[in-house]
């Protein structure tokens, strides 16, 4: 048996011997919020306990605070159980050796033989969404609006439910996927995406189900489909919205029976995959307009999950912020100055966490040193408030030309202007592009995201 590190005298060993039959983080709890006795995989995660502390309590090893979660305005997971006599489970942000991550945490309450309630043992969960060691998949904030989608997303992860992500453009709908897909038991599988907005009928369809060889004029060679590829694992369909009327009906039977016939064969072919779709649109209000087939809308919104924009977490900005220029910062430490911080949460985001890191970004190429401060912010926002003139041109292009630096790339100038129109239409790719004359695709290219 792995070692127990009891903490307490030794007055309920068996309870804390059972920690150790849990396949998570684990803690013997009294009801006075004193940790008793933690398992090999809490040590593990969360480090060993500091033992000079004789009566260490869970507000104070898992927050640093001085009293108990609900009076420094957090739900007690604790207080919660005690009160309904049954588990609970919330999402905390806990102090851990790799800094603050988010914990689903969940509480059961222990009796004694007289029906009195002993003590509990909490499981802590951590959920990798929130890490800091794949920081291109890690999402960033701690904001009520950002903690309730995470607790949806730890919720329904381990599940097989199809999930329904809406959202505005930017504000982490792919993230919060992958965040799905990493905390399901098809983690070790792939994750597969299909991005449906702007692709013709036969491009779906071939991309989805894939093709023999000879299907059509151009198929030299045999395509596996993505439902192939997610065989086992999870699909994410992108812009779910945008999958033109046609098409939704072979959708809906692939959802239905897991069956599907690649594009020029007869042979039917089944995957077991997980599905995850994404829209920024109202999928409701397209049903009631007849855009968006009843039956299929049904199949893939069973457990809905709203990602809210960031100007509704303006909370989460400086940590995402500091997140973002750690990142691009390749090795430099890149800081915003207190009143840059402020400036940056008067904006309102159109195009969401996307839009800050293109903020961010050009604020560190416009920055002479790595402190980035108000007036660059300010130039860095310049480009995100477009003005349009009636035709819809963006009129800031012309003062814009006196304002282009002399070594900007025709590239840059042409991702400058992709990004004056997607700020224009309120971060939709779909706007966008089509006002630029180009697919959805080509503009994902051009901007390289
Ligand atoms: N909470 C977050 N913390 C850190 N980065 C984030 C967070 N949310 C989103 N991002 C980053 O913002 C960018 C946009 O996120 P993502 O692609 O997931 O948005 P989306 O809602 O799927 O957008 P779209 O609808 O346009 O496809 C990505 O670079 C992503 O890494």
């Amino acid at each position: 048996m792995a070692a127990m590190n009891l903490i307490a005298r030794d007055t309920h060993p068996t309870v804390a011997r059972m920690l150790d039959s849990y396949d998570s983080p684990a803690i013997l709890v009294s009801r006075d919020y004193e940790i008793l006795a933690t398992n090999d995989l809490y040590r593990d995660k969360f480090g060993e306990l500091d033992q000079s502390d004789e009566h260490p309590r869970c507000y104070a090893v898992s927050h640093g605070y001085d009293r108990p979660c609900d009076e420094a305005g957090e739900t007690c997971p604790l207080r919660a159980a005690t009160a309904s006599g049954n588990r609970e489970r919330v999402l905390h942000i806990h102090q851990t050796p790799r800094g603050e991550e988010h914990v689903d945490v969940e509480m059961l309450p222990v009796f004694d033989e007289a029906g009195e309630l002993e003590f509990f043992i909490e499981l802590l969960r951590p959920l990798r969404t929130g890490s800091a060691r794949e920081p291109e998949l890690a999402m960033t904030g701690s904001s009520p609006a950002f903690n309730e989608m995470m607790g949806l997303i730890a919720r329904v992860a381990p599940s097989d439910v199809a999930v329904l992500l809406s959202g505005e453009s930017g504000a982490g709908k792919e993230l919060a996927a992958h965040g799905i897909h990493r905390h399901s038991r098809r983690a070790k599988r792939h994750m597969v995406t299909l991005e449906c907005a702007g692709l013709t009928e036969t491009l779906f369809e071939s991309e989805l189900f894939g093709h023999v060889r000879g299907a059509f004029t151009g198929a030299n060679f045999h395509k596996p489909g993505l439902v192939e590829a997610a065989n086992g694992g999870t699909l994410f369909l992108d812009e779910i919205g945008d999958v033109p009327l046609s098409l939704q009906v072979k959708l809906l039977r692939l959802i239905e029976t897991g069956t599907y016939r690649q594009v020029g064969s007869t042979e039917v072919r089944h995957s077991d995959f997980r599905l995850v779709c994404a829209t920024h649109k109202n999928l409701g209000q397209l049903v009631e307009q007849g855009l968006f087939r009843e039956d299929l809308y049904y199949r893939i919104n069973v457990f809905p999950i709203r990602v809210p924009p960031l100007r509704e977490r303006p909370e989460d900005l400086q940590g995402i912020a500091r997140r973002v220029l750690e990142e691009l910062g390749e090795g430099r430490h890149h800081h915003l100055t207190q009143s840059a911080a402020d400036r940056l949460r008067e904006y309102r985001f159109p195009g969401n966490v996307r839009e800050l890191r293109n903020i961010l970004a050009r604020a560190m190429l416009l920055a002479n040193t790595n402190v980035l401060d108000r007036d660059v912010i300010e130039r860095a926002l310049t480009p995100s408030r477009p003005q349009f003139d009636r035709a819809g041109r963006p009129a800031e292009a012309a003062s814009a030309v006196d304002a282009i630096p002399e070594d900007l790339s025709l590239r840059g100038a042409e991702q400058r202007y992709l990004l004056w129109l997607l700020d224009h239409f309120g971060g939709s790719k779909t706007q966008a592009a089509q006002a630029a004359g180009i697919s959805v695709r080509s503009l994902y290219r051009k901007l390289a995201w």
